[in-house]
């Protein structure tokens, strides 16, 4: 056995949590021969619950599971941590944006992201899921300049994902024989799912489709998949989205992908859109990096697509730069 790696997870007696802690435990993310310690972070008041938690983990005599601790300060939490996932936010509820979630949150990744400059490692790699994810990702890379912020990425793979099903399902055919999909932007209501170079078994995707289902099927079945799910469960997706961040970070960490994946990456200017800010990029993945694919030709549609989501970003950003300077 190999020595073990410390994996962080904030919001740990959420609901996310719950979904996110076994599978990580039982190897399902860096494999049946990494064990795994767990530093898990919750709120005073929710630490009880994460004793259950822990109660039941202990439960599953997982063997790749070599130790958990519970903490409410995050730079315990964080100490020592190789991949910390930032999962504890709110969520919204049904009528919400995401967005209507950041004065709320942002303080919460102000605080962590502060702790994150105080203990990181300079090999960490932090995923942040909680509402609104990308611009939680650039208040915490904000918060923590001894981090190099392309170590603070944010989570479009659920949205990848959910995009990923309805193509297969419109091609009746399997996901894995779908190419060159990504999304583009924000994770929100305006983030652009983008079809343009998608193949299905080699063959252009955009042949079985016409624009009007893109446009008018496609893309608001995506984007507000989420909203949709809330609608019907009463609560935010979270099965998906632990499958989803635990697939994010796999990859990131053990992946080799000739294909495109989605990440929400602190750009560098790529497709014009300004450096620093956290927007969803197709990418490759190998050798425990991500880099942004380059090159993509973007037509009209796709750009207006992809300004709406920046423009969309520049207002979160702008909406809480005040709350950085206290
Ligand atoms: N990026 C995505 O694709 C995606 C997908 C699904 C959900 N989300 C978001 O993830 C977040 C969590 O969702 P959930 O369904 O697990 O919510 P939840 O309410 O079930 O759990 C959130 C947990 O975070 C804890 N928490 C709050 N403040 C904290 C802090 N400062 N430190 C540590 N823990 C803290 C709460 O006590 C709670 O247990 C929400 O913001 C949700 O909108 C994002
Ligand atoms: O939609 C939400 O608020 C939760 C999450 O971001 C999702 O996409 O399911």
């Amino acid at each position: 056995m190999k020595q073990p790696v410390r994996i962080a997870v904030t919001g740990a007696a959420g609901q996310i949590g719950y979904a996110l802690l076994f599978r990580i435990a039982a190897g399902e993310m860096l494999g049946p021969k990494q064990p795994v310690i767990l530093q898990l972070l919750e709120i005073p008041d929710a630490v009880k619950a994460v004793e259950g938690v822990v109660m039941e983990l202990e439960d599953c005599a997982f063997p790749t599971l070599a130790g958990v601790t519970v903490n409410s300060d995050p730079r315990q939490a964080f100490d020592g941590a190789d991949y910390i996932f930032l999962v504890g936010a709110k969520p919204r509820g049904p009528g919400m944006e995401r967005k209507d979630l950041l004065q709320g949150n942002a303080k919460i990744f102000i605080e962590q992201g502060r702790a994150l400059n105080e203990v990181a490692g300079r090999d960490i790699r932090v995923l942040v899921v909680g509402n609104p994810a990308n611009t939680n990702a650039w208040i915490t890379a904000q918060s923590a300049p001894n981090v190099d912020p392309k170590r603070i990425t944010a989570m479009t793979r659920l949205d990848h994902n959910r995009a990923l099903a309805q193509i297969a399902a419109k091609a009746h055919t399997p996901v894995t024989t779908i190419k060159n999909f990504c999304i583009w932007g924000n994770h929100s209501s305006t983030q652009y799912p983008d079809v343009s170079h998608t193949t299905v078994n080699g063959r252009p995707f955009r042949d079985l489709v016409d624009q009007d289902w893109v446009e008018n099927h496609f893309i608001p079945t995506v984007s507000q998949r989420g909203a949709a799910i809330i609608e019907a469960r009463g609560a935010s997706s979270a099965a998906s989205a632990a499958n989803a961040a635990l697939e994010h970070m796999r990859d990131w960490a053990i992946g080799k992908s000739s294909d495109w994946l989605s990440m929400g990456v602190p750009s560098d200017g790529s497709y014009d859109i300004p450096e620093g800010l956290v927007y969803s990029f197709p990418v490759h993945v190998g050798g425990g990096h991500y880099t942004i694919a380059q090159n993509v030709s973007i037509d009209e549609f796709s750009r207006a697509r992809m300004l709406a989501s920046l423009k969309e970003l520049e207002e979160e950003r702008d909406a809480v730069k005040g709350m950085l300077a206290g």
